[in-house]
């Protein structure tokens, strides 16, 4: 493929730091390919002395296949910071010992919850315990809301990390940064360079800083007007801070290879940031909206219209279908099987989400793990797959099969417990022999264990088959199973999307699951108020899901249809069509003559604040939606589009939840507070529950 001139720009650039602002379908992966090619065979930078940093396995993997090469700093940012910390920096000088363990969110969930029975600790809400964790991770603790024992368990928790060796997702950026800023002559790299920069969060930030000698050169290529991932706390407004922070030249890539002419205007009018789009591809036909009643009629329509489509020759697996929430798909899925179209949903779901697999883990880990007893506890008292013995029971069993075994010298191997216990006794030999995976099988007599009459077998049985595929794919030979299962906890999350691919079948998917694919065929349904773009309660969501709304229409290649409906099953969604619908240039639809008519109605495609404040009117009217804080809103004070009113009065107001806090910003709809512990929160302003206290 020849490189356009922004291409070729991008790949020959040697400045010290470097930021290329990539439109979507402008080749992002091919110049990132390129340039890591170019470094290495033309400029003979050794593949040891770059790092790169991608926010998917599978771009990761993409980038090692391509290139044919298993450097170890290419990698997601987790990845590569785990990697540092088990070959290059002294984790010891933290507190852990080389061999660490990965910890995934839910075990550290399940670890708080059995200190919290221990200490008889008394904690508020134990259901919203996960959630609370994954604060106190973003806002290192400083978010303390109820009156209980957190503090406590806190503490407790980190020390028992420490004691059990291992490390969560958060923690191993965190150790790895505090180590390269203490160690900043151990890992001296000539090039970093990152993918899809725009997603970086604080603590990859802070973890970029560290990496990035005087001398290091960074490349970063990333996409502005694709930030969906704000709510997991990507840095708002990244381009400016890095150009400010390393004197970055700026090169953009504003060639879009993907779409027809009309697709891509049609994007135009969802771009911020006023970035340059350009096409190189014909004009295409028109956009289609379409109407249907409800989610059942459309679903119907669909498969008529997939069948069709199929008969003239098009791939299933060349379309795709777009949704905002899980939860359309199923409907879809039922009605297209239906009419025997092969379709594949994909799911993100988390290694533990799989309750065999939830299991397995910790079989496997406590086989590796001779000292994990935790890990242990957990197989053996699952009720499903384990023993179903209790905590107490399953102590006193280890207890009484260390004695047996001193005094025999032999295990019996009736339980799992003992298998287990033989297989530790076996050492990590065994695990490195050839047939690993044979001996795990046998000598855990894993079929018995799921249980060869339960319904779920065979499901169960080829889920840890899978299982062990891929960590049979990730060198266990050499690298051992531990630093294998570490890697299996941090890619769990996209194991099964990657490894259930169908060619030919049709794609249903949420709009956040199609950023970086492409179809020839897009249907993105559910085009109404309170779907697309989903209810929110502020200005800053309404932007990214515009974003999102953009990401789902850019991965069309040749077709793009937007439906809604007009009695729509959800409580919260509105009927008829959305604003979005009726932002796109009329010249470049083909709509139902009632959606044309409307738009007259309303004198134009724009849809303006009065509009907006009416529609959000009616759904809560709708539901009577008790719901209306906004997301966190801390950079909202730096938004080039928020009008800020200057004659906002400073009053003081109090929240239920967050306390008295300072009114900051007043507009036509919002109202920004600063709270003390909480930082500052946008409410509208029709709906805010607060409670003015001097006027
Ligand atoms: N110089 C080029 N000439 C022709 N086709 C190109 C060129 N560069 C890229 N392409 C094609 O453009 C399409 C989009 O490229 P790619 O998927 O790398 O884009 P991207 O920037 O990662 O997209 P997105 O951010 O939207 O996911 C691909 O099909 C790719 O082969």
């Amino acid at each position: 493929m020849q490189l356009n001139r922004y291409q070729q720009e991008a790949v020959l650039d040697d400045s010290n730091a470097c930021l290329v602002n990539a439109s979507v379908g402008s080749g992002k992966t091919t110049v990132l390919i390129e340039k890591i090619r170019y470094l290495h065979e033309e400029k003979q930078v050794p593949f040891s002395e770059m790092c790169v940093l991608t926010f998917t396995n599978k771009a990761a993997g993409e980038i090692r296949d391509r290139m044919g090469c298993q450097y170890d700093l290419f990698g997601t940012f987790h990845g590569v910071a785990l990697r540092m910390l088990q070959e290059h920096l002294p984790v010891e000088e933290l507190g852990y010992q080389s061999g660490f363990q990965v910890m995934t969110p839910e075990e550290e969930l399940e670890m708080a919850l059995q200190l919290t029975g221990e200490h008889g600790l008394k904690i508020k809400y134990k259901n919203r315990m996960k959630k609370r964790l994954d604060q106190e991770e973003r806002t290192d603790g400083r978010k303390v809301r109820y009156q209980d024992d957190w503090t406590q368990l806190m503490e407790l928790l980190k020390a028992e990390k420490r004691k059990q060796n291992k490390m969560t997702y958060r923690e191993l950026l965190q150790n790895a940064t505090q180590l390269l800023q203490s160690h900043p002559e151990m890992l001296v790299l000539q090039w970093i360079i990152i993918d899809e920069v725009q997603d970086c969060d604080h603590l990859q930030m802070a973890f970029l800083e560290q990496l990035k000698k005087p001398e290091t050169h960074l490349f970063a290529v990333g996409d502005p007007n694709q930030v969906i991932y704000s709510w997991r706390g990507s840095v708002f407004q990244i381009f400016p801070l890095l150009r400010m922070k390393y004197q970055a030249r700026e090169l953009s890539l504003p060639v879009n290879y993907r779409s027809t002419g009309t697709i891509l205007e049609a994007a135009k009018r969802f771009l911020q940031n006023g970035a340059p789009l350009e096409g190189c591809r014909e004009q295409g036909q028109k956009i289609v909206i379409k109407k249907h009643y409800d989610s059942f009629q459309e679903a119907d329509y669909l498969a008529g219209r997939i069948r069709k489509l199929h008969q003239q020759g098009i791939a299933y697996g060349e379309i795709g279908i777009f949704y905002r929430l899980q939860s359309q798909s199923e409907i879809l899925e039922k009605t297209l099987q239906r009419y025997g179209i092969p379709c594949q949903v994909s799911v993100k779901k988390s290694m533990q989400e799989i309750p065999v697999l939830h299991w397995f883990f910790y079989v496997l880990k406590s086989v590796c793990y001779p000292e994990d007893e935790s890990s242990l506890m957990q197989a053996l008292c699952d009720k499903q797959y384990g023993e179903g013995w209790t905590q107490k029971k399953a102590a006193k069993e280890l207890e009484k099969a260390r004695m047996e075994e001193k005094e025999a010298g032999l295990r019996k191997n009736s339980n799992l417990l003992e298998r287990i216990l033989c297989l530790q006794e076996e050492g990590t030999d065994a695990k490195k022999t050839e047939n690993w995976k044979e001996t795990l099988l046998t000598q855990l007599h894993l079929e018995e264990q799921i249980l060869l009459t339960s319904a779920s077998y065979q499901k169960d049985m080829n889920d840890v088959k899978q299982m062990l595929d891929s960590l049979g794919r990730m060198d266990i030979q050499n690298q051992g199973l531990g630093a294998c299962l570490n890697q299996l906890a941090l890619s769990g999350m996209q194991l099964y999307e990657q490894e259930a691919e169908q060619s030919d079948a049709v794609k249903l998917m949420t709009l956040h699951a199609s950023k970086g694919l492409e179809f020839d065929y897009v249907f993105l349904i559910g085009v109404n108020y309170g779907l697309i773009p989903l209810l929110s309660g502020g200005m800053e969501s309404e932007e990214e899901e515009r974003r999102l709304f953009f990401v789902g229409m850019t991965r069309a290649k040749e077709y793009l249809e937007l439906s809604y409906y007009t009695s729509p099953d959800g409580p919260r969604v509105m009927p008829g069509p959305g604003r979005f619908l009726r932002l796109l240039p009329e010249r470049l639809v083909e709509a139902p003559e009632d959606f044309r008519e409307q738009r007259r109605d309303r004198g134009s495609a724009q849809a303006h604040l009065q509009d907006i404040k009416k529609q959000i009117e009616q759904a809560r009217q709708k539901e009577n939606v008790q719901v209306t804080e906004s997301a966190s809103m801390e950079q909202v004070g730096s938004r080039e589009s928020v009008a800020v009113d200057t004659t906002a009065r400073s009053r003081r107001v109090r929240h239920a939840k967050y306390g008295i806090g300072e009114i900051v910003e007043e507009k036509e709809m919002q109202i920004v507070v600063e709270f003390p512990d909480y930082g500052k929160k946008e409410f509208i302003r029709q709906f805010a529950p607060l409670e003015y206290l001097d006027t």
